[in-house]
């Protein structure tokens, strides 16, 4: 693992357990260490301390004077100069010294703040409740439970703060906000208190809190309250009432959400001067009005920034939010469940239950195609040759935030069990799959919040890298569920508008062209982000040449 590269594999964050055990090691050792040399001490100070509480005049008794005296000009400077606290924290720091080049990287934790904000969109959750450690979407009296895990694990004022950090760092204001106030409301919670490990307090919470606010489109408000120290909680309290009534209005209200915000933003700036960030932010603030003056209401609605690349947003997270379920599709006659042998000898012996999931596009489900122990064969040949997925950017391939996982691919030759994979696709889907006819199994391990942004498989340029194997487009794609997950990940067909479940075992087959050789915009598809789980997948991604006999092609664009 590369650093900086392990949030995009769950196989990579298992990994990071290993150094955070050898850490626990060295600090169990240093508090051993400390614990003894804490111990000496006390025992020490007790019997000085006992000496001195003796009623008889301690100074009679030639031993007595002796060790005095003694104790005064050495013991007391053995025990003020002693060299083990020093020593046991350099040992601390020297074993810290030796894992440190196995730890994340701070891109890391980009990575996976960027993750829970998505998992936050995607799925709708509340921030209050992610920080609790539930998975539910909406607020109130509409609440879904997602996903109920069997340890509550909540998150801290800090873990908090630092999610809200990244996404204040990038600029984006509309997560920063939710995430920074419930760091806020945590600190609040454990005022006084200090934790060694904390980066931030809730004064820097505040303060970043105060600036994110500050940068939301705004009334230009000439604001003059006086108490700040006690306007403060109303307004915020006006901040979460208005948020609840989002859209509504009522005819008696003087003011809006935005207006609360907006005096919530300027009475945050207003305590002590003796805060320094906070009187260069002011600065900052002041500029900011400086350069535009009239900064006035554009658009006063909180909305989530625009992401040009995925204008069928909605429609994905809608999908993607009946985690696969999909309770209509039983109605429909045309959609039926079978035995496949495909007159294959090698099927008629075990044949292979299909389930028709869709009709145009042709997408079908065929259950148990692989067993358990062949799925955990497959995932353990990928696992060290794992490497952060990539995507075909004109000629050039890239990694990028819409597609967060990492894959290996798996020639036949490095394991018998792939050759068996190999006919057994053959026989199912008919079609000659040999090298250069398809491609190398892909072999693809989600990470955290792991997805893939609504895609075609087949390439829709004549200049994309598919092409470089001189056998055509992707005409079709199988694709194998090689784990289950626990919520999460399904895989969503964005304008056939379904979503399947991951079913262990299971495989999803769909002709990505027309038989004309061109592309089917209907089969645009994408994979959820993972809400609990670790999602493997395998592609066996199958061309155009070497199929003419086994799918004839037409003229017509309509077939
Ligand atoms: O993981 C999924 O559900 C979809 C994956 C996919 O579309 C791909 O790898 O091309
Ligand atoms: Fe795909």
């Amino acid at each position: 693992v590369t650093r900086g590269d392990t949030f995009s594999a769950l196989t990579s964050v298992a990994r990071a357990l290993a150094p955070e055990r050898r850490l626990l090691g060295l600090l169990r050792r240093y508090l051993r260490g400390e614990e003894a040399r804490l111990r000496d001490l006390t025992r020490f100070y007790d019997k000085v301390l006992s000496l001195h509480e003796d009623s008889a005049t301690p100074v009679s008794n030639p031993l007595l004077a002796f060790t005095l005296i003694k104790r005064l000009q050495s013991d007391w400077r053995n025990v003020v100069h002693s060299l083990e606290a020093s020593e046991n924290i350099r040992a601390l720091k020297d074993g810290y010294e030796k894992v440190e080049q196995d730890l994340p990287a701070f891109e890391d934790v980009e990575g996976a703040a960027r993750a829970l904000m998505r998992l936050q969109d995607v799925y709708m959750l509340s921030v209050k409740g992610l920080a609790r450690g539930v998975f539910q979407r909406g607020t109130g009296s509409a609440v879904t439970e997602l996903y109920n895990p069997r340890r509550l694990f909540s998150l801290t004022a800090d873990d908090c703060f630092q999610v809200g950090k990244v996404a204040y760092d990038m600029g984006d204001y509309y997560h920063a906000i939710p995430w920074l106030e419930e760091a806020v409301s945590l600190f609040r919670g454990s005022y006084g208190e200090w934790n060694t490990e904390d980066e931030a307090s809730l004064e820097d919470a505040l303060d970043h809190l105060a600036f994110a606010y500050f940068q939301w489109p705004r009334h230009g408000v000439a604001y003059d309250m006086g108490d700040y120290y006690h306007a403060i909680p109303w307004l915020e309290e006006a901040v979460s009432l208005f948020r609840g009534s989002y859209g509504e209005w009522n005819t008696e209200d003087e003011a809006s959400l935005e207006d609360a915000l907006d005096h919530l933003a300027f009475a945050y700036f207003q305590p002590g001067p003796d805060n320094k960030r906070m009187a260069r932010n002011v600065l900052k603030y002041e500029k900011l009005l400086a350069e535009s003056p009239n900064q006035a209401i554009t658009e006063a609605v909180i909305q989530r920034p625009n992401v040009p690349h995925l204008q069928t947003r909605d429609t994905y997270e809608g999908l993607c939010q009946t985690l696969g379920s999909q309770p209509t599709h039983y109605q429909i006659p045309s959609l039926y469940c079978s035995y496949e042998t495909n007159s294959s000898p090698y099927l008629l012996l075990q044949p292979i239950r299909k389930e028709v999931i869709h009709l145009e596009p042709y997408v079908v489900l065929y259950h148990d195609f692989v067993s358990d122990s062949e799925a955990q064969k497959i995932r353990g040949l990928a696992a060290p040759w794992l490497q952060r997925s990539v995507v075909a950017s004109g000629e050039k391939q890239l990694p990028v935030e819409y597609r967060i996982s990492k894959s290996a691919w798996l020639k036949d030759t490095a394991d018998p069990v792939l050759v068996t994979l190999d006919h057994r696709i053959a026989a199912l889907t008919g079609l000659d799959i040999r090298p250069p006819h398809a491609e190398y199994l892909q072999v693809v391990n989600y990470g955290i919040g792991g997805h893939y942004e609504p895609h075609f498989d087949h390439a829709t340029s004549p200049s994309s890298p598919l092409y470089r194997m001189k056998s055509g487009n992707r005409v079709a794609t199988f694709m194998i569920y090689l784990s289950s997950v626990e919520a999460g990940g399904a895989t969503a067909f964005i304008y056939a508008n379904f979503s399947v479940p991951v079913v262990k075992n299971a495989a999803l087959f769909w002709w990505n062209l027309r038989r004309s050789g061109k592309g089917d915009d209907d089969t645009l598809h994408a994979g959820c982000p993972v809400l609990v789980g670790d999602k493997w997948v395998a592609n066996k991604w199958i061309h155009e040449y070497g199929q003419e006999f086994r799918r004839p092609c037409s003229s017509s664009p309509e077939d």
